[in-house]
């Protein structure tokens, strides 16, 4: 029966174009469903099955899906019925033992009034395959357009970041962690003088950073650039020099941050700045402040010296006295005074050095600047140098400032040294030095500093004598002995104790604002009969003593008594007697005999009575030399240095 079946629809098939449905690619069978056998089969499905196409052609289909025939029959039924059905349900093993997963799908036909359906078969192993390796296909298709906007969106913030770059103030240059150079932007181009380039690529450290700012090599270990992404760690750096191109160094600042990628430092970013032109302002401006703090520093000196000087010699700058002596220190003032010359003032202490010594400055061209005294008695032996040339802050123990030495201060001005004889021989030389070449050095500063200075020395040494012992410098003597000027002592020169007590007396009423005594003739006598050991200082102290202390308009001097005092002056010169005359004027008389009364009374004391009196002396009556006293307006308590001598 299947073979009759066979021959029939085989004939009929040519006309029906069944060949070219069983030539489909897709795996197909033509089933005759009410004799369950496959009538023919092409090749997809023969390849699908398993089974060559005679071998299904002599198959049955319950056959082909053993333990299926339920579901074989409901699938071949609802095809016949709705003439078009599908399944799922239809599974297969092939001879190899391999078991698809199938879908089918039937369709009715119509040959020779006979039922039968065409059956399609399909792999739903192999679609889901192509369904997953589509499913890919999509994926990557979108993947790479996805990728492409991202490259996009990346080149265009790589552009940007360029644009960044290049718009920068600030050079910028990253490094790899081999510490090769992967990029450099046009500002350090720039700055750098070397082309990006030129850089990128090479080990950057080598190229621009090798030395420090003073030549020392800088070893890429020690650089704090490299640092950043050996550590890990953010560096900045104030101060330091990158190297030109052409050899130059410029000072910059910089930052170096290190760069990474998933916790992996993989290279650093630096940025830096030139700062050369800010930091040679800043240097000038250091240097304008240093410069303000030491003019300060010397205002402020001169100022407080100013003041002293203000208390102290309290305008004293007027010479007194009609002496030949004091007459001729005036010439010679006035001689040297214009000149730069420098000036050595000799005399026992008192006399007037140092008013001399000042009348020179002021009648100087240096006069608008200051005369700075450096009393060398008072300076304690190890504090000379410092004295004299400054120091500068941590020079020696104590130094905690800089200081400027009194020749410093002096510059342009008149430093006189008093007391010159005092000065350590050690630093004599130094001195010498000083006078010879105006230079010196502040101790612990190697700078020599340059001043302009007129030197006025003074002393109650015998500095031949001193030369002579080897204590002071003979070369030193003769440099300051250019121009000596010799003060007497006041014991010297009576003639000018009475304008000189005058001008004192004058001086320290104004001074202490109390009315003026009078200071009278005889008073005067008995101060030019005085030794004044002290001299001219002694003198205003025993007038402003007097000054303080008088009473009613009446002064009292309280002189010790010369001859026991402890430095006996040079006895006084004998007064010159004056020539005798023959014959004497009534006024002349009269003046003798005043003068005559005097000299007994400052004898005594103003002692009238007595075998010691002044009367015993005249060999008057003491009567008589009272009416005298009276006479002459004499004042006996000014001869008394004390009141018991007064009877
Ligand atoms: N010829 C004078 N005219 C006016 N005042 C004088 C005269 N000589 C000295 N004096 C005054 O006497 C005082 C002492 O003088 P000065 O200080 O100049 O003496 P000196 O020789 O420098 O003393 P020393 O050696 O102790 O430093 C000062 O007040 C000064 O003004």
């Amino acid at each position: 029966m299947n073979h009759d079946v066979n021959q029939s629809v085989s004939r009929s098939l040519e006309s029906l174009h069944l060949q070219a449905l069983l030539a489909h690619t897709h795996p197909t069978i033509l089933v005759h469903p009410k004799t369950d056998s496959i009538i023919f089969a092409n090749e997809a499905a023969a390849k699908l099955l398993g089974r060559s196409i005679d071998e299904l052609k002599s198959s049955r289909m319950s056959a082909l899906h053993k333990g299926q025939v339920p579901s074989l029959v409901v699938f071949s039924q609802a095809a016949l019925y709705h003439g078009f059905a599908w399944t799922r349900g239809l599974d297969l093993t092939r001879p190899d033992g391999t078991e698809l997963k199938l879908e089918h799908e039937a369709r009715a036909i119509i040959l020779d009034d006979e039922e039968y359906l065409t059956v399609t078969i399909s792999d739903l192993d192999a679609r889901h395959r192509r369904d997953v390796d589509s499913e890919a296909d999509d994926y990557l298709r979108e993947g790479i357009s996805e990728w492409r906007r991202a490259e996009r969106f990346f080149r265009e913030i790589e552009r940007e970041n360029q644009l960044i770059l290049g718009a920068a103030g600030e050079g910028i240059y990253g490094v790899n962690s081999d510490g090769v150079t992967t990029f450099v932007n046009p500002a350090a181009e720039r700055m750098l003088g070397w082309t990006a380039e030129e850089l990128v690529g090479r080990e950057i450290h080598s190229i621009i950073h090798h030395s420090h700012v003073d030549g020392e090599p800088y070893h890429a270990a020690q650089c704090p650039i490299y640092n950043a992404f050996r550590e890990g760690i953010v560096r900045r750096v104030d101060d330091e020099v990158f190297w030109r191109s052409d050899g130059k160094p410029i000072r910059v600042e910089y930052t170096s941050t290190p760069i990474r990628d998933h916790g992996l430092v993989i290279g650093a970013v630096i940025v830096f700045r030139d700062i050369t032109e800010r930091k040679i302002a800043e240097e000038k401006l250091h240097i304008a402040l240093a410069e303000v703090d030491r003019l300060r520093e010397r205002l402020e000196l001169e100022n407080a010296y100013l003041q002293e000087e203000i208390l102290s010699t309290n305008n004293h700058h007027e010479i007194i006295g009609q002496s030949d002596a004091i007459q001729g220190a005036l010439k010679q003032i006035d001689l040297v005074a214009p000149t730069d010359a420098n000036v050595l003032i000799t005399g026992e202490s008192g006399t007037g050095k140092e008013l001399i010594a000042r009348a020179i400055h002021q009648a100087s061209t240096r006069s608008d600047r200051v005369l700075v005294r450096v009393n060398c008695a008072a300076i304690p032996h190890e504090l000379f140098e410092s004295e004299f040339f400054g120091h500068v802050r941590g020079a020696f123990t104590g130094a905690i400032r800089d200081r400027v030495g009194r020749f410093e201060l002096a510059d342009g001005g008149t430093l006189f040294l008093d007391e010159v004889g005092e000065i350590p021989l050690e630093l004599q030389g130094k001195l010498l030095r000083v006078l010879q070449d105006q230079k010196f050095e502040r101790i612990g500063e190697e700078r020599t500093r340059e001043v302009n200075v007129r030197l006025i020395a003074a002393t109650n040494r015998d500095l031949k004598e001193e030369v002579r012992q080897g204590r002071f410098r003979e070369d030193l003597y003769f440099r300051l002995n250019v121009f000596p000027i010799e003060c007497r002592p006041l014991r010297e020169r009576p003639d000018d104790i009475p304008p000189l007590a005058a001008h004192f007396l004058r001086n320290i009423c104004q001074r202490l604002n109390i009315a003026q005594p009078t200071l009278t003739k005889g008073q005067v006598h008995v101060l030019q009969n005085y030794g004044w050991p002290g001299n001219a200082r002694e003198l205003e102290n025993v007038i402003e003593r007097a000054a303080i202390l008088a009473h009613d308009g009446k002064l009292h001097f309280d002189l010790p008594d010369f001859s026991t005092s402890k430095k006996p002056p040079a006895p006084k010169p004998a007064p010159t007697p004056a020539p005798i005359k023959s014959i004497l004027t009534r006024e002349e008389l009269r003046q003798s005999e005043y003068d005559n009364i005097i000299r007994a009374l400052t004898e005594t004391r103003g002692k009238i009575f007595g075998s010691n009196g002044a009367a015993t002396l005249l060999d008057i009556k003491p009567t008589t030399l009272a009416s005298r006293i009276k006479k002459f307006k004499i004042d006996r308590r000014d001869f008394a240095h004390d009141s018991k001598s007064i009877e």
